[in-house]
């Protein structure tokens, strides 16, 4: 696994309102990233800049060390938030056209194309015209055209929003695949459920600002408070009394609990065995959800 994608201290404004301060991350190939914020926070804007739709006021946005051209950024695959497939087109002839654009022959196109469009389980519609799909299958042949090139970097605005559970799974299988033979996966997202399960890496933004990045377990290590959960076989009301305990949410025979400085855990967990059984006992881990809040404020 290596970095491959450096966006360095990157600031845009539209007019006179700044709208990326300072922005920077890396993105690294095998892994699927998360880029999560809420509306507006300037994640497509970043995007864009990635993918050269959009210059930068200042700061650097470089692959493998190299500053970004024309002919890198082919290497890209970009599925943009403005969905761009023509509705009039099939979904076949429109992503052999995509993939011809970057330099496929014909055959290599169409070949690439229908083992694509089957894995994303639209075999059956590729001679539909876009218009005739469903949104989330329009949704799907947009993502057949952003890797039909097999692209080395995938920047995916929104992939899943309005794609059903099921449908989730199958585009998150596809990513999986490309992440796994070495691509690096660049997808925004506000759904924070979806991103805690889906990514590897996460950037959070907020107002333009970077504010927490890093792969995911390691976020949820750094933002883990002294906070416990136990399960115990009777009342665990005398908690309540227990030095160094406070209590953040006691219910008959469980408690969640956080720890003073200098107050021991496993002292906690032998007044609990001291007193019964145990049956649950150990530290509670935020969401993505739980950080995201904690780091937007
Ligand atoms: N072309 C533009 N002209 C003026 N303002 C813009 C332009 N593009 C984006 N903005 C503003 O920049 C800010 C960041 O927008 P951006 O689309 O990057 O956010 P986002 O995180 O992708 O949000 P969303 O999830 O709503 O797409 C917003 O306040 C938006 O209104």
């Amino acid at each position: 696994m290596n970095t491959v994608l450096t966006v360095d201290a990157v600031d845009r404004s539209f007019g006179d309102r700044q709208v990326l301060k300072d922005v920077s991350f890396t993105v690294t190939t095998g892994r699927l990233t998360g880029f999560v914020g809420a509306n507006g926070a300037g994640k497509t804007t970043t995007m864009r800049i990635i993918l050269g739709v959009l210059a930068a006021d200042r700061g650097t946005v470089t692959w493998q060390g190299e500053p970004l051209t024309r002919e890198i950024r082919h290497r890209f695959g970009y599925m943009p938030e403005e969905r761009g497939l023509y509705p009039k087109m099939s979904v076949l002839e429109q992503v052999v056209y995509l993939g011809r654009l970057h330099g496929l022959s014909a055959a290599e196109a169409r070949k690439r194309t229908l083992v694509l469009l089957d894995r994303l389980e639209l075999g059956e519609r590729a001679d539909d015209h876009v218009q005739k799909l469903s949104l989330g299958n329009q949704q799907r042949a947009q993502i057949a055209a952003a890797l039909v090139h097999d692209p080395e970097l995938l920047v995916l605005d929104e992939p899943f929003s309005g794609l059903d559970p099921l449908a989730v799974e199958n585009v998150l299988g596809v990513l999986r695949e490309r992440a796994a033979a070495g691509a690096a996966v660049l997808f925004s997202s506000h759904q924070l459920d979806l991103v805690e399960r889906l990514c590897d890496d996460l950037v959070i933004i907020a107002d333009g600002t970077i504010r927490a990045a890093g792969d995911r377990a390691g976020l949820r290590d750094q933002y883990t408070l002294p906070r416990f959960r136990i399960e115990v076989g009777g009342d665990a009301g005398w908690l309540r009394d227990e030095p160094g305990v406070s209590l953040v949410d006691l219910d008959g025979r469980t408690a969640v609990f956080d720890l003073g400085d200098g107050a021991e855990d496993q002292q906690v967990l032998r007044s609990a065995l001291a007193r019964g059984p145990v049956h649950a006992f150990g530290p509670v881990r935020p969401s993505l959800a739980e950080i995201f809040r904690e780091v937007i404020q």
